[in-house]
């Protein structure tokens, strides 16, 4: 069984070329025989294809080997155009008794722009990525393939847990852009409806499930379109397991028990249609309600990044940080995979110098999430250089000024 490569294929806005013709145009056109995976390419020799297409990204589907050198002869070739979509985020709001506007989901139609490049920079050691992709993929094509739930039963409820900041929402969102790419042809544009959680538990929501049954009357709209695939999204899950658990003690009404019951049979109802995934996340696990756990097929434990998840975070920082201008170097930080490497140990170019000290930087870095890592090139930038341009140097050691200032502001606020 050869290996699938995925092409996936940005068509520009303003073209008007249909997708088969595209295609067809753009296996004409002879690429590199070998490529590497994660490669994007922006401009072509071709001129059609420049005047059509956006970007080209070839990915494998279980690749965690950074730097991997495809062979495009021996690959499997899966096509996925699309366009961007450029509305981004919409909010759908309820009216309450009261006639008051309630903020109730977040809505956005994918693959979106404001997600483009999510994917690609959530960064884990473990192949978490992938497994979803494939759990998800794998479910899809049950469906399709109409498979009896009778004999084989799944559903379609994911649940990320795990510390704040590790990326299960951005992981959520991700993989629903991915889908949506990735099945284009089943489903020609996806639907992410984000419920906020914090709001239909609140006093106003509360008062009356049948402001759920309203929110979710909504989403079956745009589950009947069997063209669209439905991604729902319910961040913090355990607030769902609090407001039961309130009720039962008698600290809030009885009302926040039948929203909690009329979510769960929401949820039980639209997992049904082929459609639809249901995309959970949770900050406490133990906390999880347990009518919940037990309808979702993946419980996935999202963790703090490791010493090498960090560096590439790291990386991927100071790319964007070359890329736009502000730092100025010759120089690239070495792929982690490179550093590991025996003969590296007599190389001392100012590269692996530079790469060693990131190193050590991620190594101290350790334990902060992946939100934090993220701010520590922002922080090093503000406090400790304060000018547009600066060298790759002089910034990895901003970069490791800020990580001790954020470790010892950490030991103000002692986790339990
Ligand atoms: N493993 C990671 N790789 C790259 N970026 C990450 C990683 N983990 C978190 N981030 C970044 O941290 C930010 C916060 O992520 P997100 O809100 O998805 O986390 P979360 O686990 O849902 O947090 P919370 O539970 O507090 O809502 C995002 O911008 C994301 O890019």
């Amino acid at each position: 069984m050869s290996d699938i490569l995925h092409v996936e294929i940005i068509q520009r806005r303003h073209s008007c070329l249909d997708r088969s013709e595209l295609l067809r145009h753009l296996r004409k056109v002879a690429f590199d025989a070998l490529i590497t995976s994660g490669t994007t390419v922006k401009s072509f020799s071709d001129s059609v294809l420049n005047e059509h297409i956006e970007s080209i990204t070839f990915s494998e589907l279980n690749n965690e080997d950074e730097e991997k050198v495809i062979d495009l002869k021996t690959v499997d070739m899966q096509y996925h155009v699309y366009r961007l979509d450029l509305e981004g985020q919409q909010t759908e709001v309820m009216e309450g008794d009261g006639e008051e506007e309630l903020p109730a989901a977040s809505h956005w139609i994918l693959p979106s722009a404001e997600f483009h490049g999510l994917w690609e920079n959530l960064i884990y050691d473990s192949t978490i990525k992938e497994n979803l992709l494939s759990f998800m993929e794998t479910t899809m094509l049950f469906s399709d393939c109409k498979v009896n739930t009778n004999i084989i039963s799944w559903n379609r409820v994911v649940l990320l847990h795990g510390p704040p900041g590790t990326g299960k929402t951005s992981l959520c969102k991700a993989l629903a852009q991915k889908l949506a790419i990735r099945l284009n042809h089943c489903y020609t544009h996806g639907q992410l409806i984000e419920i906020n959680s914090h709001s239909l538990f609140s006093k106003w929501f509360s008062e009356s499930g049948k402001l759920v049954l309203k929110m979710f009357t909504k989403i079956q709209e745009y589950i009947e379109d069997p063209q669209a695939l439905v991604c729902v999204l319910i961040d913090e899950v355990e607030s769902l397991t609090h407001a039961r658990q309130s009720a039962l003690a008698g600290t809030e009404p009885s009302d926040s028990l039948r929203v909690v019951n009329a979510l769960l049979t929401q949820i039980d109802q639209i997992r049904r249609y082929p459609n639809v995934i249901i995309l959970t996340t949770s900050n406490i696990t133990a906390a999880i309600d347990l009518a919940f756990v037990d309808r979702a097929d993946i419980k996935q434990y999202v963790g703090l990044p490791s010493v090498q998840a960090i560096y590439k975070i790291y990386q991927s920082c100071i790319l964007e940080l070359k890329r736009t201008g502000i730092v100025t170097s010759i120089d690239n930080i070495v792929p982690f995979k490179f550093l590991q490497l025996p003969q590296m140990e007599q190389d001392n170019t100012t590269a692996l110098r530079l790469s060693m000290e990131l190193f050590e930087i991620a190594r101290q870095s350790e334990g902060l999430s992946g939100r934090t890592l993220r701010k520590i090139p922002f922080l090093a930038h503000a406090y400790y250089v304060q000018v547009p341009q600066v060298s790759l140097e002089d910034f990895i050691k901003a970069m490791h000024k800020a990580v001790i200032k954020q470790m010892a502001e950490r030991k103000d606020f002692p986790q339990p």
